[in-house]
Order: structure tokens, then C-alpha cells, then sequence
């Protein structure tokens, strides 16, 4: 199911008919005719991203502007009219997400948007302060990373938490070292199998397992922070904008290790500000624009273009635009300006 949203529609409730959110300020308008007869400019038609934007908001059924907020019971985990207030600002207000196996979600967003706040909520450092979270299908409120981690929830950050000095087997085990015998003494042999084992299973290959993580592209550091979660029960994987600092090659590693653990049967949800990277492997993508769900689309439902449009904010970048061209803009030098 798509859902565009434009403004800043509070919701109502939960579960209701489009009628009953015919009166939403700033949502799509219900007016009960045709949808045909609102589509102004059709998407086929369409020529300019701004167009396409304007098409895909008017070409979405009334109905559909609505929340969907339904338990779903093959989810791993789901937000379900989530909001998050930091004392009188709404870092997130009624966003649903739906994370399930096999599949990638991605949550996409501009600066401010409010995806630091989702990982935030989802990953136990912050609580959500309205709406249900529900992990395995019961609700959860988070305290701790840890409580996040052990019901199967893995964060990777930008940052991986790897140390670069340490070796790859080490940092691969990371707080989780085998021991043997009575002593404790570390099991380097098994845990260097492991991990190989591991990394070659998702078709990651680095020769040297004893090298410093340090000394590792970009990418192979994402993919071993990612190997390491899902060899440590992760069904869910969170990524946090994996191939932000990373050049095309590499952003092409992450991506296919992406996935493979998609093919794996995890729930992957990625956070990014790039709808290019998104659409080559995301399932199912979430808009996010100043805490709200500003679109909520599945891959057949929305094109690169569109999904471009929806990030750039298309008709907001022409108004700018337009601000730009106004000829009657006067520049007044202040008399301290002049040399
Ligand atoms: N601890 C906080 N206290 C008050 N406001 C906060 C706090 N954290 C975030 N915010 C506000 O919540 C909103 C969403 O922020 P958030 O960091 O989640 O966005 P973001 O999409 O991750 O942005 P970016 O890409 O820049 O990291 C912003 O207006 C931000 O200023």
C-alpha cells in the first residue's frame, strides 16, 4: 500500500475509515469524487520530476492518505503510530514501519527528518513517548541497547564500534570472545574459523583475518559490523546510512552484502539519504520529512524518479528556485561593509 502524505496531518486514530479523516488539515484532499477526475496531471504524462511529484500525491486514492496501522503478524517489528518528543519538539509524530523477514525497509530522509530518532527509539537508547512498538508481535519500550540487541534487534552505526588496531577475528568477537577450558583462555583457532566461515558465507573474502580492521576499505568494515550482528542472532539489522562516506565500489560491496542478508531471511531496515542506493535494494520504501511519514511505498509502487522527487522535495527546490529568480531582490550595503 502507498501512502503520500503532504503537510502536517495530525491523526485521528487508529484503524479508521477514509471518511473519518476527510477533515485532516493539511492531508489529501477526500472530496469523494472519482480519483480519476483529481489526477490533473497523470503519472504517465508527466515530464518534469516536479509533475511526477504532483502526479504520484494526486493519483493516491483518499483512502489511502489514512493510517494503516495494523498489527501485522508476519512482522519482525513495527511502529505503529510512533512519536517521539524531545520536551516541545516532535522529533517523530505518527509513523508507521513495518520491518519483516526477507526484506528491505528503507527509511529515507533529509537532515532533521527524524531517522536518527527511529534507530534511536528502535535500537533502546531513547523511548518513544506515544503509539506502540511491537518486536515478535508483543510491545516493547526499550531501556537499553541491550534489551534492543537481545530481543534481536542489531544497530550498525556509522561509526561500526570496530577498533582499529585489533585484528579482524577480534573485532569480529568483540565483547563476545570464546574462551576454553578452565582458565578462560581465549579460543583464538575456533574464533578465527568462525569467523571466516562467516564471512566467506556472505561472500566477503579478506585473506588476513589477523590484519588490522583499521587497515580495511570502508566497505569491508560495514560488512564485517554486519557479519558480526547477524552472527550473533540479529533477525533485524538497522544500518545507518552504510555507504554515506563511501565511493561507488565500495557502496557496491555494502549494497550486495545488503542482500545477501535480505536473501538470508533477515529484516533489514536502512537508513539513507540516498534514493539511488535505496531502490537498488530495498523492498519497501519510508519517506521521512520533519518527523512524519511524507510517503510509504513498496517497490512496485514507486519509481526511482518518483522516489527522487519525494526526497529532493521537487516542488520545494522550484520555490526556492523561484525566490532565487525574483529580479526585485535589493542587496543593501550596510555603510560598515564599505572599505
Ligand atoms: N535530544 C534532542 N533534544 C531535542 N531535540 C532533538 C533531540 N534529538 C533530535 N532532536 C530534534 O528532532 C528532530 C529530528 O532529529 P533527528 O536527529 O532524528 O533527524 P535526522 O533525520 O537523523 O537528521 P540528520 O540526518 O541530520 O542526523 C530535529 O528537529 C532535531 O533537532
Amino acid at each position: 500500500m502507498i501512502r503520500i502524505k503532504t503537510g502536517q496531518p495530525e491523526k485521528p486514530g487508529k484503524g479508521g475509515a477514509a471518511g473519518e479523516h476527510a477533515e485532516l488539515p493539511g492531508s489529501l484532499p477526500v472530496d469523494g469524487t472519482d480519483a480519476t477526475k483529481r489526477d490533473a496531471v497523470s503519472r504517465e504524462t508527466a515530464e518534469t520530476p516536479a509533475e511526477r511529484e504532483k502526479a504520484l500525491i494526486d493519483s493516491t486514492p483518499a483512502g489511502r492518505a489514512t493510517s494503516d496501522d495494523v498489527a501485522d503478524p508476519d512482522a519482525l517489528a513495527q511502529l505503529l503510530d510512533v512519536g517521539k518528543a524531545y520536551g516541545n519538539v516532535d522529533a517523530l509524530r505518527g509513523v508507521d514501519l513495518t520491518v519483516r523477514p526477507g526484506e528491505v525497509t528503507c527509511v529515507l530522509g533529509d537532515n532533521g527528518a527524524g531517522k536518527s530518532t527511529l534507530i534511536k527509539i528502535m535500537s533502546g537508547l531513547h523511548d518513544y513517548t506515544s503509539g506502540t512498538m511491537l518486536v515478535a508481535g508483543d510491545e516493547r519500550h526499550f531501556s537499553s541497547p541491550r534489551q534492543s540487541l537481545a530481543s534481536g534487534i542489531a544497530t550498525v552505526y556509522q561509526d561500526l564500534a570496530l577498533a582499529p588496531l585489533q585484528s579482524v577475528w577480534r573485532n569480529f568477537f568483540l565483547g563476545n570472545e570464546l574462551t576454553r577450558g578452565p582458565f578462560g583462555v581465549l579460543d583464538i583457532k575456533k574464533m578465527k574459523a568462525i569467523c571466516g566461515e562467516e564471512l566467506t558465507k556472505m561472500g566477503i573474502v579478506i585473506p588476513d583475518l589477523d590484519r588490522p580492521v583499521g587497515g580495511l576499505s570502508g566497505g569491508q568494515k560495514q560488512c564485517i559490523a554486519i557479519a558480526r550482528a547477524i552472527y550473533f542472532g540479529a533477525k533485524v539489522i538497522i544500518l545507518d546510512e552504510p555507504t554515506a562516506a563511501l565511493g561507488v565500489k565500495q557502496s557496491g560491496v555494502v549494497l550486495k552484502y545488503i542482500q545477501a542478508a535480505r536473501d538470508a531471511g533477515l529484516g533489514v531496515v536502512l537508513i539513507t539519504h540516498n534514493p539511488h542506493h535505496a531502490y537498488l535494494v530495498g523492498n519497501h520504501f519510508v519517506v521521512l520529512k520533519l518527523g512524519r511519514v511524507a510517503l510509504d511505498a513498496s517497490k512496485d509502487e514507486v519509481s526511482l524518479d518518483e522516489l527522487t522527487a519525494q526526497m529532493a522535495g521537487v516542488s520545494e527546490l522550484e520555490a526556492l528556485e523561484h525566490e532565487l529568480r525574483k529580479d526585485d531582490v535589493t542587496v543593501s550595503t550596510s555603510p560598515l561593509d564599505v572599505d
